[in-house]
């Protein structure tokens, strides 16, 4: 039997480096600056341990375009290399200074902050180059090496001058990636990739970021202006936050980072992809829906792991455990930040509901540990508008009149409280309490929260008459004779023979209630309304017809001038106009129905 150790070709590595590494040539940009930054970084270490003895000096790193010469020119004025370390780091392809250095170091606590890991990244700068160049000096005494490759596996190395400490990578443009070479694209590159990189970076002199972003400051530096501000700088267009978390985790594993909570109103905006994730104030990606629970990807801010590779990848991110703890921590986070204003200041939380609502709702319904902390502070708002309850506290208001036959607390809603109105208007003349349920995730968030808590049922202001909202009741006695009800009856069954789905229905309720009163029962219209939501537009439930129960008020006093009426037709003519009237005020009406209606409403008039 054989053993042995497999042997990689660098004829062989190399042009799959080139073309297949990185996707996207543009963080060719990203790796060299990284690497400038670590470069600077390590010599900041070198000074504050006392090895570095001499001026530190301005440590900007600068970023050339020369269009002429057709070079990038990246510059630092960091550690530098000497030629024996220059042979060890770049000749030596995937050996990284970088591992080395914080593993040196790290007992220390300095070396954390250094960005490389694989000793790949320099390697990127082929992408888009014919040419490479490193002029470097070391911060050692030793003398300045050149070193040249035009992308095959041979290399020169050579003694030259360097006037100052550092390194500069000279990229000669190949033909295919001229676009490199235009100020625009290079500065986008470097505002997307670079803006909060810890090092000054100039751009043909102009800094193009913030080396001290807000989240690398502790809470207690920053006032509410500084979080306010940061928000501003990140998304200057947007309305001011409503508030913010500031995440600082150091184990098990390293995160810090600033969520802030957007200003949405019940719209669901899909401005999703609005938090940045960085790796050592790197931008690495927008994409962040394995690490932010999906409930709070409308959050928006700055997540800063060095815990989550630069190369980041789909897949790594779904299996990494690190990943998944830093998802749980941040719903923890989220959970305990509004469980502290629903304490400490319950108007300010009942304020910001109308943007919030919607992030507990449906963190409630996907997430079961976010569920059991929000149940406390999941709040209901009355119809009327400025007063809010939890679930325990409209228990306490609504138990003695809204509790059903089978003992389940009912919770009468409306999605609409201005185009139900006069629904909510019976119900609260009848002492009900009515609360709103007018977000995109309400008619989900009750089916779920119905099967969560205990004795509760939903049910819609127009989901039955008044009297029938809490349990199904009798029929009052009504004034009309038995003739007279058959014959409303028979008029009533006329009109509407042409909608099956419609079910009339005589009580007799009080005199001044509606003469009909148009319902829709609760379990088709919660089906038909899923059905929508959810686009199965065809489905079963949405081509069922509307289940309409139409309640004919026998106690109107209408109604015994409609049974005196001598002509037939007009009678005919007034039952289908209080139908219509009942259907109109449902937006049941709509299309030929709506215009007869009208053409009939006009002719009634006539005198
Ligand atoms: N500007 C620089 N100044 C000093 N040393 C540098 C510079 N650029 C690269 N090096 C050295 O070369 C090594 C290899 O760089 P390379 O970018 O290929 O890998 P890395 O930064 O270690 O890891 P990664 O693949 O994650 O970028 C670095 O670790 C560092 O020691």
């Amino acid at each position: 039997m054989q053993k042995g150790a497999i042997r990689v070709q660098t004829e062989n590595i190399f042009p799959i480096i080139k073309k297949f590494l990185y996707s996207d040539h543009e963080i060719f940009i990203r790796e060299l600056v990284s690497n400038a930054v670590d470069a600077t970084q390590k010599l900041k270490t070198l000074a504050s341990v006392g090895e570095f003895k001499g001026e530190l000096g301005e440590l900007d790193i600068t970023v050339k375009v020369d269009k002429e010469n057709k070079t990038i020119t990246i510059s630092d004025r960091g550690i530098g290399m000497t030629a024996e370390e220059v042979d060890k780091y770049i000749n030596q392809v995937a050996f990284s200074g970088a591992e080395e250095f914080v593993n040196k170091y790290k007992d220390q606590g300095n070396g954390a902050n250094i960005i490389g890991h694989f000793g790949l990244g320099f390697y990127s700068s082929f992408m888009i180059s014919d040419k490479v160049e490193i002029i470097s000096k070391s911060w050692k005494d030793a003398p300045a090496v050149r070193w040249e490759c035009d992308g095959s596996p041979e290399y020169q190395l050579e003694e030259t001058t360097r006037a100052d400490r550092g390194t500069d990578i000279v990229m000669y443009v190949n033909e295919d990636s001229l676009e490199f070479l235009e100020d625009g694209r290079v500065r986008s590159i470097l505002e997307k990739f670079c803006r909060f990189l810890p090092v000054p970076i100039k751009f043909h002199d102009e800094q193009i970021n913030n080396p001290t972003p807000a989240w690398t400051k502790k809470p207690s530096e920053l006032t509410t202006e500084d979080y306010q501000n940061f928000y501003k700088e990140l998304y200057p267009f947007s309305e001011p936050p409503l508030f913010w978390i500031h995440l600082n985790v150091d184990y098990p594993f390293n995160l810090t980072g600033i969520l802030y909570f957007p200003a949405i109103k019940k719209t669901y905006e899909m401005q999703k992809d609005k938090i940045n994730l960085y790796s050592n104030q790197v931008y690495v990606t927008d994409e962040v829906k394995d690490i932010v629970p999906e409930f709070l990807m409308l959050l928006h801010g700055v997540i800063d792991s060095p815990d989550i590779p630069l190369n980041v990848s789909r897949s790594y991110l779904q299996g990494d455990p690190n990943v998944r703890k830093i998802n749980a921590h941040i719903t923890k986070k989220v959970a305990d930040k509004l469980d502290e204003i629903f304490r400490n200041d319950r108007k300010s939380f009942e304020e910001k509901w109308e943007h919030t609502g919607l992030f507990v709702k449906y963190g409630m319904m996907t997430d079961d540990k976010f569920y059991e902390k929000a149940n406390k502070f999941l709040v209901m708002e009355d119809v009327d508008g400025g007063t809010f309850y939890t679930l325990d506290e409209l228990r306490n208001e609504t138990q003695a009149l809204q509790t059903n036959k089978e003992g389940k607390l009912v919770i009468i809603y409306s999605t609409n409280p201005v185009q139900q109105d006069s629904y909510v208007w019976a119900a609260k003349s009848k002492g009900y309490k009515v609360v709103k349920m007018e977000t995109l995730v309400d008619a989900a968030f009750i089916n779920t929260i119905e099967q969560k808590w205990d004795n509760v049922q939903f049910t819609r202001v127009d989901a039955d008459i008044a009297d029938n909202l809490i349990d199904a009741n009798e029929n009052k006695d009504s004034v009309l004779t038995e003739e007279q009800t058959t014959k409303l009856k028979d008029i009533f069954t006329f009109q509407l023979q042409s909608q099956p789905n419609i079910k009339v229905d005589f009580k007799g309720l009080a005199a001044d209630a509606q003469p009909v009163i148009v319902t829709r029962s609760e379990f088709m219209r919660r089906m038909k309304d899923m059905a929508a939501v959810s686009g199965q537009a065809n489905s079963w439930y949405s081509q069922l017809p509307d289940e309409i129960t139409m309640t004919v008020n026998a106690n109107h006093p209408i109604y015994q001038d409609i049974l005196k009426e001598a002509d037939g037709g007009r009678q005919q003519k007034l039952v289908r106009n209080l139908a219509d009237l009942a259907l109109l005020s449902q937006h049941l009406l709509t299309g030929a129905d709506l215009t007869a209606f009208v053409h009939r409403s006009v002719e009634l008039l006539k005198v």
